[in-house]
Order: structure tokens, then C-alpha cells, then sequence
């Protein structure tokens, strides 16, 4: 029993087909790291499964409930952090809820504060802290650290990877990080082109370091175009 099932998928904006008959399955529980280049169709796969784009052909379909974490926090700039978290939950629910998920990100402290007052990365745990309430059979990353700065980043990875383990959604985190994919993920994609062109089982124990998986680092960044001077 897949968390996530595509077969077949593709999207065409006019003319072109921007997703060209892609099969994808992710198990419950599981993290898959998607790369490509820029323009190979990362995001609108993403949007697909997050239902955001249901103009397709073939078949996209997830077990359960669905949240996205985007790489701008995308916080209501009038509500409080805390309102934030919770915000649009049926039926609503309380502060307590909102704090709770908040400890999970370690912000209990800013459950009162404005968004504008949060530095870069803590809008982003803020905006983690609201994808987790709803307790997501999925999640779904889309460079959820790609505007912060290297060392808030390497923070967030272990934050992340904590709560997936403590949470166990499906996670699809898209990245241009090759290395933030081969420290968190079970499993690398990359997509080319519209199709998924590679794929990698990653099975280094956790907590992972940056020199693991470096004959998968390699041929990933050929797969990418990229000549790898350090590993070549
Ligand atoms: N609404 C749209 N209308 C027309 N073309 C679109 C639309 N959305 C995306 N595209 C095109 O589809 C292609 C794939 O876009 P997508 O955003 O999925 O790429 P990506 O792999 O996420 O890129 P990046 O890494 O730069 O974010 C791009 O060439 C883009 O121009």
C-alpha cells in the first residue's frame, strides 16, 4: 500500500509538456528528495500532489491528509505566530494546540509574537510548525531552506529529520541541495526533462555526515550536469 501513487503524469502548459509520464510511488513514513535542474518540473509536480493543479493527465493520488511548506513562510503578517499555526483548521482549535506544535519547533516562546518580528528562520519553523498540525499523511517541502543562511540551515535539517522521525508523514522535499538530500532522505529523484531520470536508495544510518554517500553525491551531480571537481 503506496502513501503516494503517480502513473502516467503529465502536464503540458499549451504545447509543452512540462511533466511527461511520470511514475512515482512513495511509501508511508518514507523521505524522498526530489532534484533536477531548474525548470525540470520539481515544482509542478509538487503542486500536483498537493492538489493544487488537478489540469492533468494520468493519475496523481495520495492516502490521506496533505500539507506544503513553501520556501517563503508565507505567515499572515496581521495574525499573530500562534494564530498562524492554526489558522483555517476545521473544526478550529485552540492556543494550546498552536503552542504545542510550536514547542515541537522550539518557538513555544514567540506563540504571542508578529511574524514581522521572526527572523528568516524562525518563520520558517513557524511555517513548519503549521504544516505539522495538521498531522499530514504527506508532507511536502518546496526549498523550504533555500533562502536561509548556511549555518540556520544545517539547524533545520536536524530539526527536520527529528520531526519526520517523530512524526513519520511521507516527506518529497525538493532541493537544489544535493547534499541536504543525501543527509535526510531514504531515497534521491531526479528529474530531467519532465521525467524522472534517476534514482538512488539512500541507506547510511542516521544521523548522517557530510561524507556519506559520496559515490551517490558524484554521479547524482553528473545526473545534474555538473562536474564535481572534489569527488572527480
Ligand atoms: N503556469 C505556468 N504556465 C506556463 N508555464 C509554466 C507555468 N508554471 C511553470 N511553467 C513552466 O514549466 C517548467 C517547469 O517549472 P517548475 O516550476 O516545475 O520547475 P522547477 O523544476 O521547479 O524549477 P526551479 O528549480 O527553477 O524552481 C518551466 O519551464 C516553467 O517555465
Amino acid at each position: 500500500m503506496a502513501g503516494v501513487t503517480v502513473r502516467g503524469l503529465t502536464k503540458r502548459f499549451g504545447e509543452r509538456a512540462v511533466l511527461r509520464g511520470v511514475d512515482l510511488e512513495i511509501a508511508p513514513g518514507e523521505f524522498v528528495a526530489l532534484l533536477g535542474r531548474s525548470g525540470s518540473g520539481k515544482s509542478t509536480l509538487l503542486k500536483v500532489l498537493a492538489g493544487l493543479d488537478t489540469d492533468v493527465e494520468g493519475a496523481a493520488t495520495v492516502d490521506g491528509g496533505v500539507s506544503v511548506a513553501f520556501q517563503q513562510p508565507r505567515l499572515l503578517p496581521w495574525r499573530r505566530v500562534w494564530r498562524n499555526v492554526v489558522l483555517g483548521l476545521h473544526p478550529p482549535v485552540g492556543r494550546d494546540v498552536a503552542v504545542r506544535a510550536l514547542e515541537e519547533v522550539r518557538l513555544a516562546d514567540h506563540a504571542d509574537a508578529w511574524p514581522r518580528t521572526l527572523s528568516g528562520g524562525e518563520a520558517q519553523r513557524v511555517s513548519l510548525a503549521r504544516a505539522l498540525v495538521r498531522e499530514p499523511d504527506l508532507l511536502l517541502l518546496d526549498e523550504p531552506f533555500g533562502a536561509l543562511d548556511a549555518l540556520t540551515r544545517l539547524a533545520m535539517h536536524r530539526l527536520v529529520e527529528g520531526l519526520w522521525q517523530r512524526h513519520r508523514p511521507a516527506v518529497l522535499l525538493v532541493t537544489h541541495d544535493v547534499d541536504e538530500a543525501l543527509l535526510l532522505a531514504d531515497r534521491v529523484l531526479v528529474l530531467d526533462d519532465g521525467r524522472i531520470a534517476a534514482e538512488y536508495p539512500l541507506d547510511h544510518p542516521r544521523p548522517r555526515r557530510a561524507a556519506d554517500h559520496i559515490d551517490i553525491r558524484a554521479a547524482v551531480l553528473a545526473d545534474l550536469g555538473v562536474t564535481d571537481r572534489a569527488t572527480a
